[in-house]
């Protein structure tokens, strides 16, 4: 099974380290979920997987709910990993009788061997049976997610790092100060242990069916604004109070996670550690994404200029790797998910304290990937039409701008009055986000390496005016 499992997982959209090379497959933990064989259904199986590598680094851990089946219902082909002893084994994901156990077990609050199924304190309660549809949402995503009956949400965290998932303890933070309104409940858990600490397998969360991913809205507004060919501020496209609204929904969600977990000033000391940071992760970028090296001197300049200018940095935890695909638009307000922060952190990475800003910057960047996103969809010219480009940069501007002022409205603080810090910030990103694409979807890398280029260009060109950043 080990050798099925690692020639398996590296096809798998979720498996983090695709850049590195599997040495060896064992299975950590085998969790018995359900064994309906004899009666023509599946029998289930919680497996957590210890991946080492070739190249002796760090090992991996992840997650498989793994079913057998003597006869594979269409609807779970996809998901097949292999024939095993007369039966077909394959990921789970898609299979109703499995996934609904999470959701029942919850309810009745099952322990099955090293799980435990928890019902969240206060939240409203799980159905213990009964569950009708079950589907994987679908989505482009690092973590796998299935909708049950329409209502809730049932997220797996395929690579499994000890401690409490800041998708649990985030919103469960937030909670406990009153700030909740801003963050789908969370309905329920599945915890074990892993390397002998607590480690979170599942979460359910209520499920926003009436909502619209910030991502797709972006889309459909620059669509509209380019079909007009008026400028953003005239025309239908315009994404300026959305983007004002979701300002002040982030700065609320900040406020409520200082509350709840405190705020420090980060001292010439700390700022130096956060800017070697940046300086590490664009010479990690450089190795992979050799264009860079032109840019380097000149995104230097400003992580120098943070160095020495900044006196202090108000830090406290964030969101971590917000984006537009993380922002949910219901009837009435913005939702932000997925608190994990960048899916390659370290689970000691995630749990520190930055500056605020550092989720104003992926925001802002998020703006300026929506704008650009039709250059890069196929079939599109390579040299863009400079009208369509003008546009493009105009809604971009327009939307960050709004952002801020809506953040300004609710935090007190403009962002853009930390001109040296958010640039810094924005240019880190935009080299992770290189990376990023660079790995994940090549096609898409030209948008972070424009923009890091952009950004170059504007370091070069002389010190950036407080409000003249975007
Ligand atoms: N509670 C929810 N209700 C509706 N849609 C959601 C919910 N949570 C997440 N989504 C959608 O699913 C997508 C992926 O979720 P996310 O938590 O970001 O997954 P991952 O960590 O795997 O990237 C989000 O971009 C959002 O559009
Ligand atoms: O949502 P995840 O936590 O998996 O975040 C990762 O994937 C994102 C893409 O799905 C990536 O975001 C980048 O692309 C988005 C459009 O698809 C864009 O809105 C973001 O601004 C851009 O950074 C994210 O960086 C990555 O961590």
């Amino acid at each position: 099974m080990s050798w099925v499992l690692a020639a398996w997982l590296p096809w798998q959209r979720w498996f983090a380290a695709k850049e590195r090379i599997i040495g060896e497959v064992t299975v950590e933990q085998r969790v018995p979920l359900v064994d309906r064989l004899a009666d023509g259904g599946p029998r289930g199986i919680l497996l957590t997987l210890r991946v080492e590598f070739t190249d002796g680094g760090p090992t991996e851990f992840y997650q498989v709910p793994i079913g057998l089946r003597t006869e594979l219902p269409p609807a779970l082909e996809p998901g097949v990993i292999a024939a095993l002893d007369g039966l077909v084994c394959y990921d789970a994901l898609a299979d109703r009788e499995i996934t609904a156990l999470f959701l029942h077990g919850i309810a009745a609050g099952r322990t099955l061997g090293d799980l435990r199924l928890v019902a969240e304190p206060g939240a409203e309660p799980l159905p213990t049976s009964g569950t009708r549809t079950s589907r994987p949402l679908g989505v482009e995503q690092s973590n796998s997610s299935v909708v049950l009956d329409e209502r809730y949400l049932l997220k797996f965290f395929r690579r499994l790092q000890p401690g409490v998932n800041q998708d649990l303890e985030l919103p469960r933070a937030l909670l406990e100060v009153g700030g909740a309104g801003h963050v789908p409940a969370i309905l329920g858990s599945a915890q074990g242990t892993l390397d002998g600490r607590p480690v979170t397998y599942a979460v359910v969360q209520r499920y926003v069916a009436n909502a619209a991913d910030g991502w797709s809205m972006a889309l459909g507004s620059v669509r509209d604004l380019l079909a007009g060919g008026q400028p953003p501020d005239q025309a239908g496209g315009d994404f300026a109070s959305e983007a004002r609204r979701l300002g002040r929904t982030v700065a609320e969600v900040h406020a409520g996670l200082a509350r709840a977990r405190g705020t420090r000033v980060l001292g010439r000391e700390g700022i130096v550690a956060v800017v070697g940071e940046m300086r590490t992760r664009l010479a990690a970028a450089r190795r992979a994404i050799s264009t860079l090296d032109r840019h380097a001197a000149s995104l230097d300049v400003i992580f120098t200029a943070v160095e020495t200018s900044v006196e202090e940095v108000t830090i406290q935890r964030v969101h971590g790797d917000l984006h537009l695909g993380q922002v949910l638009r219901t009837p009435t307000d913005w939702l932000l998910v997925d608190f994990e922060g960048e899916p390659a952190a370290s689970q000691d990475e995630r749990l520190r304290m930055r500056s605020p800003l550092r989720d104003v910057a992926g925001m802002l960047r998020s703006f300026d990937y929506a704008a650009h996103h039709q250059f890069i969809e196929p079939g599109h010219p390579t040299v863009p039409d400079p009208a369509a480009l003008r546009l493009a940069d105009e809604w971009s501007r327009r939307s960050q701008v709004a952002f801020c002022e809506g953040y300004a409205e609710r935090s007190g603080t403009d962002p853009r009055d930390q001109p040296l810090l958010l640039r810094a910030l924005l240019a880190d990103k935009a080299v992770y986000e290189a990376v990023y694409e660079t790995r994940w979807r090549p096609r898409w890398a030209s948008l972070p390496l424009a923009a890091i280029r952009r950004y170059a260009r504007e370091i070069a060109s002389g010190s950036p005016r407080a409000h003249d950043l975007l």
